[in-house]
């Protein structure tokens, strides 16, 4: 479903600001693997996101959906594959737009431009049935603007749009470390429920260790540019906080950041 090909980025090479932010990173997903990804501040775990979806750039390697190279695949013709949810809540919605408008932008995602937004009836039937679903009232609201909604029903509505025109991949890049911690809860439990039901294979940042180790079936941990340490199944799900602070302790030089030792 999704081949990481030993893929290399560095950010101002050959100057005294050189960062090489992936080092080498290989990383394969089957259809339906939902691989949580935990790393230092630095890690490349961003990076990683965002040499998939094309929106920067790598030097080398290359990067595989459904078996095709994406590499020189422009990120808007990637989003036909790809969908994401950012930290930030104001980032996946329009808050200009209604709600309804949202859902069916994001139902034209990697079709061209220009066509209209094509609200029909059944159309509006199915988002109030999407929305029915997170459990926040929103169907009762659709015509309401984005910008009106909290952080914590944004994000709700972002994940709903990055996940029901089934994409190939879900990128998800901490999309409840901006939440207070109840609505975090929530958007994690629909994060859970919306890979499950639609059985998306995604690959999840974040820096909430219980988070990394209560979804999804594998958990990777990043440093400097690279993938160290890599668990998955029965012994993911067994695995412990206090383990995986101890990988990072035994890691030199690796120091966690206070916002996941916090988590
Ligand atoms: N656009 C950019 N220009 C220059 N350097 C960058 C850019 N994006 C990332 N970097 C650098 O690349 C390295 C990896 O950054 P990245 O954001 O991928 O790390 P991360 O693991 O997501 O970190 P964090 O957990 O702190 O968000 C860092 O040293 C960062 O400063």
């Amino acid at each position: 479903m999704l081949q990481v090909q030993d893929i290399k980025k560095t950010f101002f090479p050959k100057t005294v600001n050189e960062k090489r932010a992936l080092m080498g990173v290989d990383l394969n997903l089957a259809d339906g693997d939902f691989v949580t990804v935990i790393g230092s501040n630095g890690a490349g775990k961003s990076t990683l996101l965002n040499a998939v979806s094309g929106k920067m750039p790598i030097d080398t390697g290359d990067i595989l959906i459904n078996g095709k190279s994406v590499r020189r695949m422009p990120d808007y013709r990637r989003a036909k594959y790809i969908g994401r949810v950012f930290q930030d809540p104001m980032a996946g919605t329009a808050p200009d737009l209604s709600i309804e408008q949202n859902l069916a932008l994001a139902l034209r995602r990697g079709q061209s431009r220009g066509l209209g937004l094509g609200i029909t009836p059944a159309r509006r039937e199915l988002f109030r049935e999407e929305l029915q679903s997170l459990d926040l009232g929103l169907e009762k609201r659709m015509t309401s603007k984005v910008g009106l909604l909290s952080g914590g029903q944004r994000q709700a509505l972002s994940l709903l749009m990055a996940g029901f025109t089934k994409p190939a991949i879900l990128l998800l890049d901490e999309h409840t470390a901006a939440l207070d911690p109840t609505r975090a809860a929530h958007v994690t439990e629909l994060t859970r429920r919306i890979v499950d039901s639609e059985k998306l294979t995604t690959l999840m940042v974040t820096h909430n260790m219980h988070q990394a180790i209560d979804l999804g079936n594998r958990l990777i941990m990043m440093h400097e540019g690279r993938i160290i340490y890599e668990v998955a199944g029965d012994a993911k799900a067994n695995t412990t906080v206090d383990e995986l602070l101890a990988r990072f302790a035994a890691i030199k030089g690796a120091v966690v950041d206070d916002k996941t030792m916090l988590s």
